[in-house]
């Protein structure tokens, strides 16, 4: 079924393009626009992204930058973009794309749900003889994003392949703080991490994350819940995703990134949940795996 004909028995749910949406700078990559009288959400087709997600009369849960470009093929900077089917750098291959490849692939979109109080949208990635000349396998992703008064995300995939295939992960979700100086996330002390800017260094956490510069940690085995506090404070929840990557990039390499400036790097944490390093997957001939998050008001 064509999207139009997915969406069209649902006045919630509407089909539009970042053009048409955040203007002329921007490619018309098609967009998801959803609102019921709970909340308010934007997806990309592109990566299955969510974008934006707010509860009417609250505050976003997701940042997005203002410098974010909406391009083919190209990473939306904030929101949550899915890492897959390798979180960070390809370990074997460092010219492969960062984060794997499906956050700047087109996502089919399967299935459409949505009421006065919440939607469902269910998309579908499989592999291509593209996606083959990066990751050697078969598989078939699934994507579901339900929105209601929280985001509920769930990836799942399927080793189609007739060997043990690996996976690690992340849904990368950015988040908006009042102040990088003042901000922390609880739900980590006494947690492992490998230290990315410290070549995978690995420490326990003692006392909840601040963020004096730089932070760029893969903690291991992590407690289902963490909390950004900050003037709204945010929860991850999820008891399937094993890893937290806490990110925030400080003013160097803020200023590095085109799509995030200098300007830009105090208004955002990422912690995102996976499982990624000592958690990655690896799933047998024919085995399913799947992963839950909620993002929440805390
Ligand atoms: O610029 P990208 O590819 O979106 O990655 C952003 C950041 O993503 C984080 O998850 C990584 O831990 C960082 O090392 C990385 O810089």
């Amino acid at each position: 079924m064509s999207i139009h004909e997915l969406i069209k028995p649902f006045s919630q749910v509407e089909l539009t393009d970042a053009n048409t949406l955040f203007g002329e700078k921007h490619e018309a990559l098609p967009l998801i626009k959803i609102e019921t009288e709970v909340c308010r959400a934007i997806i990309a087709i592109q990566g299955a992204h969510l974008i934006e997600f707010e509860v009417k009369g609250k505050a976003p849960l997701l940042w997005v930058s203002p410098k974010v470009a909406y391009k083919q093929n190209k990473a939306i900077r904030g929101g949550v973009p899915i890492c897959f089917p390798w979180f960070g750098e390809n370990q074997f291959d460092k010219s492969k794309p960062s984060h794997g490849f499906v956050r700047a692939s087109n996502w089919q979109l399967k299935e459409v749900q949505a009421s006065d109080q919440s939607a469902k949208l269910k998309f579908a990635f499989s592999s291509n003889e593209q996606t083959k000349a990066l990751y050697p396998y078969d598989f078939d992703a699934e994507y579901t994003i339900s929105l209601s008064d929280k985001v509920e995300l769930e990836l799942s995939c399927k080793n189609l392949s007739s060997e043990i295939m690996p996976v690690s992960f992340a849904l990368h979700s950015y988040h908006p703080i009042e102040d990088l100086a003042t901000v922390s996330v609880t739900g980590l002390h006494n947690t492992t991490f490998l230290d990315n800017t410290m070549n995978y260094q690995a420490h326990i956490q003692q006392g909840p994350v601040t963020f004096p510069s730089e932070i760029d940690r893969i903690y291991l085995n992590v407690a289902s819940e963490q909390v950004i506090q900050t003037a709204t404070p945010i929860a991850l929840r999820s008891d399937s995703c094993n890893s937290a990557i806490v990110w925030n990039p400080g003013p160097a390499k803020a200023a590095s990134m085109n799509d995030l400036g200098e300007e830009n790097y105090t208004r955002f944490v990422c912690v995102e949940r996976g499982n990624a390093f000592a958690n990655s997957w690896y799933l047998q001939p024919a085995e399913s795996k799947s992963a839950k998050l909620d993002i929440c008001y805390a």
